[in-house]
Parts: structure tokens; C-alpha cells; sequence
């Protein structure tokens, strides 16, 4: 945890800094409520240490400001022998504890302990409020995890029994098959499961802004650099750190990764506090990791780091006894959701399905079914609702209006267009090119933007309605 002491008296400030330490946290000192209150807008504390006499200042009267403008952190007064009476009144005023000086080393530690409880309520309650909030943006169908599929079923197994260990988890597999879902799986079955899930997308960001996103800055660490920030890495202290397309981890970022994974110690940029965090890490990539290990764009070292436990999600093309069902999940999700009464899938819907090869994965049977719910003309999914090419047919000419699709050529079919606005255009073609181009980069590679764009893009379209990536 990280404190903030404030109290006038130097030897109380030292001391209480020093004891702070030892158990293992940080603790920095300020000598009044200006600099306490300028240190609060610059840093994030987990909890503030207050003398009740603050020298000419009431401890009291900056308790009130701070339980008004910073509710979410726990204060504890320090107070003098005979003051028990004003420390009553403290606790009436919002304060979590005090502490009657001096304090024994053991009077702190049990000070802590109710510091520890408190911390791991109001995390559990900001992942609970992160859950609900997801959930509500998403609004897509609950995914499924009783495979049929041999490949399936024996990677999910092998996940749930590592989930339960405290090691790091690789999840291999191509776009779409479901590492971001799983990944989340995993914490939800983990010992960390009320503890923070973060994920942290690699690709999406510059070298640096991705090292200030993982790590943090203090302010003039680079140009724009206003104010002093926290990182991805301390936001999921005590819980899972999702490291998704770690293939695109800068080189110039991996060494501090290891040192992260290592020996849980890492700096914010621009600073050289070294800082403790303890944070299982789950990664996924739809990249060959032991070839850019060969290519030296990924380190050995971390790659073993990271590969402890790695489980390769299967291609939609190799779960032949899953694809039905999941498309017949799908179906009843989004009837569902657009109030149709569609009841199944037609025979020739189903031998489309399973036999089509689904480039773009559960990603993409997941729009096609979702397209085919909104255009379904009976009370069965029939074949004709599917997209063209899940249908087989590739000429283009048969795409129901505004569906633009990709020609027989690979290009994209214009004809289907009209009467559709720029901006509808432009989100079907990118959704087009994102279920089918094998990753993300080769994505933003086809459509000539780079990659931050396009993720940006990609999450105000709430295309796949996932964790931030
Ligand atoms: N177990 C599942 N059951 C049902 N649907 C799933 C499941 N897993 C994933 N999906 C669907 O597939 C979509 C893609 O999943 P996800 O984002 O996890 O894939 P990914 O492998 O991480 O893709 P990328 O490599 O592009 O990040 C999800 O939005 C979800 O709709």
C-alpha cells in the first residue's frame, strides 16, 4: 500500500515513514494540509495517515476535507495520550481508525490489518462495479465453456486447474478463438477472482505511451506529461494483469516486464522509486512466439517467463462438434435481444455452418448469427440468411442491401452499398477486414491507418464488446 503521513513533528513523520517500510509498503511525508493536498492531486494513496494537531493547523477541519473530496481513502488520526475523546469525534467525522502515539509496533500492525480489509472491500467493489459496467456495455451472449471438441475441452481443463496456481499463463490462438473470454475465465476461477482483472491491449499504443499505460510517469517524464500517473501494473496490484498480443510488446518494454514477473519490483517512468507489485499475469497471442524468440523481436528469458503454463486455444475450423452449438447459443441470445421469435437453426443453416471455415473465428460466427437473427424472414435461421460467403456463395451479388462484402477477388463490393452513409461504410468495411485479417496489426496494415486508430475505431463500434483493448 501506499501512504501519505502527514504530521508537523519530524521524529513521529521519520519514524512512522521508516515502520511503514518495514512491512513492506511505502509511505511518503508531508508537514501540513497544503502539501498534503498538493500531493493528493498529484498521487494516488491507499491510505492517509493524520495528526490530530497538525501545529497551528486542526487535524480535524483537514479530515473533513479529505473525507469530502477523497471519500475513497481510508484516514487514520494519530492522536496524543488524553485525547481520547477527540479521536471519538474523528471517527464520527468519517476517520477509519486512530492510533494513540506512541505506538508499539504491534498496535500499527493490527491498524494495518483493518487498512488490508478495508482495501480489499473497496476493490472488490470497484471490480464488481467494472463487472456490472462491462456487462452492460457488452450486452453479447455469455460464452460457453462445456466443449465437446477433444482440443477444447482438454485446453479449458488444463486452464481451470491453472487457474487456481499462482503462475503465469500463456494463451496461444488465432484471432477471434476466445484468449481475451478465457483469460477472464481464469480470474474468475482464480484465488483472485474479487481482486482487480486489467488488460492491458500492446498494440494499441506508441513504445512510450505503452510503457506510462503499464507503469506509469511522473509529470515531465515526456512532453505532455502534466501531472504524475499510475499505471496499468498498480491498478491490478493484488490481482490479474491480461497482457493481450504480447507478440507486439516493444523490445525496449520486455526487460522491465521480466523484472515485473521476476521480482515483482518495477519504476514509473521518469522516477526512480522502485516500486513493489504482486500481479498474476495471463498473456495471449496470436503470434508464433518461439519464431519472434528465433527473430529476436522477443526475448528468450521472458518468453520462458511467460510460457509456465501455455495452452493453444483451437481454430472455430478444428471444433467441428462445437460450432453448431455455440451458433445455436448465439441464435437464442440475440432472438433474444431483437425480440424475434426464432426458434433453430434450419438443417441447411447448420451443414453451412459446420462447414465453412470461419477465418475470423467465434468472432465472426458471431456476427454472421447476429446478422442472420436481424434478417431472418421465418422461425427457423434458415442457409439464405447466413453471409455469402458462409453460404458458399462468393459473387457479391446476392448480399442483401447494405451489407457490403468482400468480392469473389478479395475486394470489396461496392454495389451493396447504396443508399448507406459514409460512416456505415466504413464500419462494415472495417468490421469486414477485422474478421477476416489474421491479427490486428495486418488489419490496420490492409486499411492503411496504424494500429491505435483502428483500435480506437474498433472500440467505439463496440465490435466485440470486450475488456479495453
Ligand atoms: N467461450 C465462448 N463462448 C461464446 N462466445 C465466445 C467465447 N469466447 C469468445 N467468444 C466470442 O468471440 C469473440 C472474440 O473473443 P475474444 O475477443 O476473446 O477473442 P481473441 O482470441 O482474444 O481475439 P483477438 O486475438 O482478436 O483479441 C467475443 O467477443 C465473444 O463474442
Amino acid at each position: 500500500m501506499d501512504f501519505l503521513v502527514i504530521d508537523d513533528e519530524k521524529s513521529i513523520r521519520d519514524a512512522t515513514c521508516m515502520l511503514i517500510d518495514d512491512e513492506g509498503h511505502y509511505a511518503e511525508p508531508v508537514i501540513n494540509s497544503a502539501a498534503a493536498l498538493t500531493r493528493l492531486k498529484e498521487e494516488k494513496y491507499d491510505a492517509i495517515l493524520l495528526d490530530l494537531n497538525l501545529g497551528p493547523e486542526n487535524g480535524l477541519d483537514l479530515l473533513d476535507t479529505l473525507t469530502k473530496q477523497y471519500s475513497h481513502i481510508p484516514v487514520v488520526m494519530f492522536t496524543a495520550q488524553g485525547t481520547v475523546k477527540t479521536a471519538v469525534e474523528a471517527i464520527r467525522r468519517g476517520a477509519l481508525d486512530f492510533l494513540e502515539k506512541p505506538f508499539t509496533r504491534e498496535e500499527f500492525r493490527a491498524v494495518l490489518a483493518r487498512l488490508t480489509r478495508f482495501r480489499q472491500m473497496s476493490q472488490r467493489i470497484e471490480t464488481l462495479e467494472k463487472e456490472v459496467k462491462e456487462v452492460r456495455q457488452q450486452g453479447g451472449p455469455d460464452p460457453l465453456f462445456d466443449f465437446e471438441t477433444p482440443a477444447m475441452k482438454s485446453a479449458m481443463e488444463v486452464l481451470m486447474r491453472a487457474a487456481k496456481a499462482p503462475a503465469s499463463i500463456m494463451i496461444l490462438g488465432e484471432s477471434g478463438t476466445g484468449k481475451s473470454v478465457v483469460a477472464r475465465a481464469i480470474h474468475q476461477h482464480s484465488h483472485l477472482k474479487d481482486k482487480p482483472f486489467v488488460t492491458v491491449s500492446c498494440p494499441a499504443l506508441s513504445k512510450e505511451l505503452l510503457q506510462s499505460e503499464l507503469f506509469g510517469h511522473v509529470k515531465g517524464a515526456f512532453t505532455g506529461a502534466i501531472r504524475d500517473t499510475w499505471g496499468k501494473v498498480k491498478q491490478a496490484e493484488g490481482g490479474t494483469l491480461f497482457l493481450d498480443e504480447i507478440g507486439e510488446l516493444p523490445l525496449e518494454i520486455q526487460p522491465q516486464l521480466l523484472r515485473l514477473l521476476q521480482e515483482r519490483e518495477y519504476e514509473r517512468v521518469g522516477e526512480s522509486v522502485t516500486r513493489k507489485a504482486e500481479v498474476r499475469v495471463i498473456a495471449a497471442t496470436n503470434r508464433d512466439l518461439k519464431e519472434c524468440v528465433r527473430n529476436r523481436t522477443f526475448r528468450e528469458d521472458l518468453f520462458f517467463r511467460l510460457n509456465v503454463i501455455s495452452v493453444e486455444m483451437p481454430p472455430l475450423r478444428h471444433r467441428a462438434d462445437d460450432v453448431v452449438r455455440i451458433a445455436e447459443h448465439y441464435t437464442d441470445f440475440f432472438a433474444h435481444q431483437f425480440g424475434r421469435k426464432l426458434h433453430s437453426l434450419s438443417d441447411s443453416a447448420r451443414a453451412r455452418i459446420a462447414s465453412y471455415s470461419w477465418p475470423g473465428n467465434l468472432r465472426e460466427l458471431r456476427n454472421a448469427i447476429e446478422r442472420a437473427v436481424i434478417l431472418a424472414g421465418s422461425d427457423k435461421l434458415e442457409a439464405s440468411d447466413l453471409p455469402a460467403e458462409v453460404r458458399g456463395d462468393m459473387s457479391g451479388t446476392s448480399i442483401s442491401h447494405g451489407t457490403p462484402t468482400m468480392s469473389a477477388g478479395g475486394g470489396f463490393d461496392f454495389s451493396s452499398c447504396e443508399g448507406m452513409t459514409l460512416q456505415e461504410i466504413e464500419d462494415a468495411y472495417i468490421r469486414r477486414i477485422l474478421d477476416t485479417a489474421p491479427s490486428l496489426a495486418e488489419a490496420a496494415n490492409i486499411l492503411g491507418i496504424d494500429q491505435a486508430t483502428l483500435y480506437r475505431k474498433r472500440k467505439k463500434m463496440g465490435l466485440d464488446g470486450k475488456a479495453p483493448r
